[in-house]
């Protein structure tokens, strides 16, 4: 079908009060980053709906980028036609025949904002029901949930009409709820975390950690390519990478073996929320879930939070792993998170983690590394890349086959 706009319906911003212009404005700037490989589109925010006037653009193409666009209740592709009833009758009918199969049940439903228009509402749907006994004689009109809604539009420049109503993402417009740092391994649930962040209209920026030697490029490259997969969702991200090296070692050296993740997840924390201070990050994003592994217990979370008084989201917390993973699969970022590139962490673990550490060990244990000079090295060493979605970081058959040899 040959539609002339995508009309695009608000999330839940329409419920903001006097804060929804700066909600429509940006989910106006949302869109339009969203959309930018498509140069012929104009985009039009109002106050109850956002209107994309294609110009030729390919609906499919626009419709699929729209799909990753948080705010965005539901849209419909529609055609425009003039003000008079013999172009109504044909556009309609042309849509009809593409759109609504045989023997389908439709209802008609009319919105009018010009209100000069000839016909109203009533008589715009009663008009249009007759034409269709007429030209579609194998519908039936239902008026409690049909199989299909030929919506009509009445504004003041033409008439427009839609058959379809596809779900948008929902959740609130990136950044209108702030800025977070995601704390981002090569695992299946700090993507997943990631997601939901964004879904709430929190911006996020990537912190990854990283040890060479012990982890290999392609341990860094599948971070960075986990974060190809949230940018759509964002326009692009930053990814900021911490050589986490030098502590690693130093705390292998020096902390007894129960408490090396303890204290390597504080020195983590200190460090992202050092990071999240110097960019404007106001809370830290993690993939935590509670009790899935040693780290995770509550007690733990006890002992690793009290380095900051910063917010920590846990969006996965309460998730059960399988549910976890129908969202990774959701997102595409499950197949990447699986390939088993080892993370820092992992390398480091001891073979028995304290599952209850003890917060007053944990702060001792601590207080024997030089905190202050470790991070400072560690920050001196980052290094910031803006992340799009069309990057591609890694060769997948390639580094998958190296890093088994
Ligand atoms: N190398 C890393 N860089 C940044 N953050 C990390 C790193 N490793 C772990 N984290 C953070 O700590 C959280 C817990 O990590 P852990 O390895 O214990 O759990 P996980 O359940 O395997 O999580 P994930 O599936 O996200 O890796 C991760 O979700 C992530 O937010």
């Amino acid at each position: 079908m040959n539609y002339s706009e995508i009309m695009v319906r608000y999330g839940e911003l329409s419920t903001k009060g006097k804060n929804r212009q700066a909600f429509i404005g940006r989910l106006h700037g949302n869109i339009t980053k969203a959309l930018h490989e498509f140069p012929a589109l104009t985009i039009r925010p109002k106050r109850d709906r956002l209107h994309i006037e294609l110009n030729g653009e390919d609906s499919t193409a626009v419709m699929a980028r729209l799909s990753k666009v948080f705010g965005i209740q539901s849209y419909s592709p529609s055609v425009k036609v003039a003000k008079e009833m013999a172009a109504v009758h044909e556009a309609a009918l042309a849509l009809m025949n593409e759109t609504v199969p045989e023997g389908s049940s439709y209802k008609v439903y009319t919105r009018r904002s010009d209100h000069t228009f000839e016909l109203d509402t009533n008589e715009m749907n009663l008009n249009l029901g007759d034409f269709f006994v007429d030209h579609r004689p194998d519908l039936k009109v239902q008026m409690r949930q049909p199989d299909f809604t030929l919506r009509v539009e009445v504004r003041r420049e033409a008439i427009y009409l839609s058959t379809q109503t596809i779900l948008g993402a929902g959740g609130m417009p990136v950044g209108t709820a702030g800025k977070a740092m995601l704390m981002l391994s090569g695992g299946i649930d700090s993507p997943v975390a990631g997601y939901y962040a964004l879904k709430r209209g929190v911006d996020i920026e990537m912190v990854h950690f990283f040890s060479p030697p012990y982890t290999s490029d392609s341990a860094l490259n599948k971070a960075k390519q986990l974060t190809t997969k949230l940018a759509p969702y964002a326009g692009y991200i930053k990814f900021i990478q911490v050589p986490f090296t030098e502590i690693q070692e130093t705390i292998k050296a020096t902390v007894p073996e129960g408490y090396l993740m303890t204290v390597q997840r504080r020195l983590m924390l200190r460090l992202t929320a050092a990071l999240a201070e110097k960019r404007g990050g106001l809370a830290i994003v993690n993939g935590e879930s509670i009790g899935q592994v040693a780290s995770q217990t509550l007690e733990s979370m006890v002992a690793i939070n009290d380095v900051t008084t910063m917010p920590i989201i846990r969006p996965v917390a309460t998730m059960d792993k399988t549910e976890i993973i129908k969202v990774a699969e959701d997102i595409d970022t499950y197949a990447l998170s699986i390939m088993p590139f080892e993370d820092c962490c992992t390398i480091f673990a001891p073979p028995s983690p304290k599952t209850k550490p003890n917060l007053d060990k944990s702060r001792y244990f601590e207080s024997k590394l030089d905190v202050a000079g470790l991070m400072e090295r560690a920050l001196a060493g980052v290094k910031i890349t803006e992340i799009k979605s069309s990057d591609e970081f890694m060769n997948q058959d390639q580094d998958l086959i190296t890093e088994l040899l």
